[in-house]
């Protein structure tokens, strides 16, 4: 499904006065495609990207996933659609310390209630997918930072989304381990149909991203 954003504004309180994280924010990301959103610290990034979750509700304009107006939606529909339709990676992975690879993919199949059988199948298909195929057994700790990266990418595909959201996946690589990532989540995006954002203040691991945008003080630019 096409991710489109249109129009969109955020402003936070701070105190006595406004922050305006987004103005006037309109994007449209089509299934297959990468865009990458680039831009300094304190642009507007992460905001951008927890509107686009349906995490923040923007003071002004629309996002939609498909036909469906996320901004219309509250409650558990909003959060029905956030588990089935959207894939989220955070920056920090969240993996569970005492978890391998495959149980961290499978706790979020049986959340959207797949049997054990056909949690772990997923599981290793996906951690196959990601370039993991043998270290399905691994914990965190012993995996490194790019394979920790791609299990938090592959148990975001566990929900099969149509849109996949993803927050400076590169920070704790090197160039060519970023670059493979990017590389990676551009392969996943163009296999699945999915429509991805990835954003990053890092320019340098782009090259595999489909198309790049900027944002400078909330305000996007081509
Ligand atoms: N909860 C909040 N309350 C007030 N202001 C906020 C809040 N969160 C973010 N901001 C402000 O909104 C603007 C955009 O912040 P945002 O976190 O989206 O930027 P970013 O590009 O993701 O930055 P970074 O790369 O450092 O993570 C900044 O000016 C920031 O200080």
């Amino acid at each position: 499904m096409t991710l489109r954003l249109h129009g969109i504004g955020l402003t936070y309180p701070d105190g006595e006065r406004t922050v305006h994280a987004l103005h006037e924010v309109s994007l449209r990301v089509e299934p297959g495609e990468l865009l990458a959103v680039t831009g300094p610290s304190g642009s507007g990034k992460s905001s951008l990207l927890a509107v686009a979750a349906g995490l923040l509700r923007p003071t002004a304009g629309s996002v939609r996933v498909g036909e469906t107006d996320l901004t219309g939606l509250r409650g558990a529909a909003l959060s029905r659609l956030r588990l089935n339709r959207i894939g989220i990676v955070f920056q920090q992975h969240n993996l569970v310390a005492s978890l391998t690879a495959a149980e961290q993919l499978q706790v979020t199949e049986h959340m959207r209630g797949r049997s054990a059988r056909q949690a772990r199948d997923r599981a290793v298909q996906l951690l196959a997918t990601v370039g993991l195929s043998g270290k399905q057994h691994r914990r965190p700790n012993r995996l490194s930072g790019g394979e920790r990266q791609r299990v938090n990418i592959a148990r975001a595909l566990t929900a099969r989304p149509e849109v996949l959201l993803v927050d400076e996946p590169t920070a704790a690589l090197d160039q060519e381990r970023g670059a493979r990532i990017v590389e990676l989540l551009r392969d996943v995006t163009g296999q699945y149909g999915i429509a991805t954002v990835l954003v990053t203040h890092d320019t340098q691991h782009l090259t595999h991203a489909d198309r790049t945008v900027a944002i400078r003080d909330g305000k996007l630019s081509e």
